[in-house]
């Protein structure tokens, strides 16, 4: 972990405080640790994936900033205000995982009930209705009932809710898991309005392609805390694999290069081909003033270019966490 908070940030004004804040947030059910130490920090305005296997603890940590279950200790901010806050938690949307909505509803009845529960006046909701049915694109459904709608109709009509209140921060639990490609490329699009638009998301997603192509900052959860954290560019730049296409090296020169770089094997000797592992891209820059310094002819350096599936994959399998 690179990030720590500070309480002393906490006394920061809410206009400039981060989106999200947890200090030691820990839940613990009976005998069962559900999240041990849950310590992060969500700038306004990112994109924010949460990540971890299964039972890693990430529901447990969205129901409690949410307010719906207690800690057992620490402590959380939300928008620069406490947990529970109300004049916050107005400027919060939610998407829970696998909601029933009441689907003898319309669309549009639907939102306006929600609309109601927010407190927003008539108007706004007049006003605000027609806006995130066509935003999900479900404008043409919006007298149907929901009963009658899709599982993908129904996934979209729980986003229009989530974001009826024109929120500052939204926390989307699973908001693709009922979709097709077509509908999940949607849903990556309006993420993508959202944040243009400067609002916060806390994305929680078991599809790491899709948190990967719309994520500024992602978090990944194991044993009930934070494993890695930092910007989605880093964490894919983290113990890179090089493939480095050479003329002739002595054993003695490979020797020296094993001291900079993991090398994992060598094909070849009239030119040959070294893959190694490096924990960033600093090392392939030496590795190759090495080289060169001692007269190899440097042909290719082929960076593999990693996925966030297998930066999670190695987090989480390097902590013994099982992966299902
Ligand atoms: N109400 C509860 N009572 C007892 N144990 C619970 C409760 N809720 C969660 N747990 C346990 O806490 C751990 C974390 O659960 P949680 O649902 O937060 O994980 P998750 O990361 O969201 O998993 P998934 O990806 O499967 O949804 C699990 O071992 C789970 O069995």
């Amino acid at each position: 972990m690179t990030e720590t908070a500070t309480h002393a940030e906490t006394e920061r004004p809410a206009a400039t405080a981060p989106a999200v804040e947890t200090f030691g947030l820990r839940k613990v059910y009976g005998e069962r640790v559900a999240v041990e130490d849950l310590t992060l920090r969500v700038e306004e305005g990112e994109v924010f994936g949460f990540l971890g296997p299964n039972g890693a603890g990430k529901t447990t940590s969205v129901k409690m900033l949410m307010g719906l279950v207690r800690p057992t200790s620490g402590t959380a901010r939300l928008l620069g205000r406490p947990l529970g806050d109300r004049a916050a938690r107005a400027k919060i949307g939610f998407l829970p995982e696998m909601f029933r909505f009441h689907d003898w509803l319309t669309g549009e009845e639907l939102l306006d009930i929600h609309g109601q529960l927010y407190g927003m006046s008539r108007a706004q909701r007049q006003r605000r209705i027609p806006e995130v049915l066509e935003l999900v694109g479900l404008s043409h459904a919006a007298r149907q009932r929901v009963r009658t709608y899709s599982k993908g109709m129904q996934q979209r009509i729980g986003l229009a809710q989530a974001l009826l209140n024109e929120p500052r921060l939204v926390f989307l639990d699973e908001p693709t898991s009922a979709l097709d490609p077509i509908g999940r490329r949607d849903v990556r699009d309006i993420i993508l309005r959202l944040r243009a638009a400067g609002m916060t998301v806390f994305l929680n997603s078991h599809l790491l392609s899709e948190v990967e192509s719309v994520s500024d900052r992602v978090a990944i959860i194991n044993h009930g805390r934070v494993a890695a954290i930092g910007p989605m560019a880093d964490l894919l730049r983290r113990d890179l694999t090089v493939e480095l296409r050479l003329s002739a090296v002595d054993p003695e020169l490979l020797d020296d290069l094993g001291r900079l770089v993991h090398i994992e094997h060598v094909d070849g000797r009239e030119r040959p081909t070294v893959v190694a592992r490096v924990p960033d891209e600093e090392t392939i820059a030496r590795a190759v003033d090495l080289l060169v310094g001692r007269g190899v002819r440097v042909y290719g350096v082929t960076p593999e270019r990693r996925t966030l599936e297998q930066v999670f994959l190695d987090v989480v399998e390097k902590e013994g966490g099982e992966v299902r």
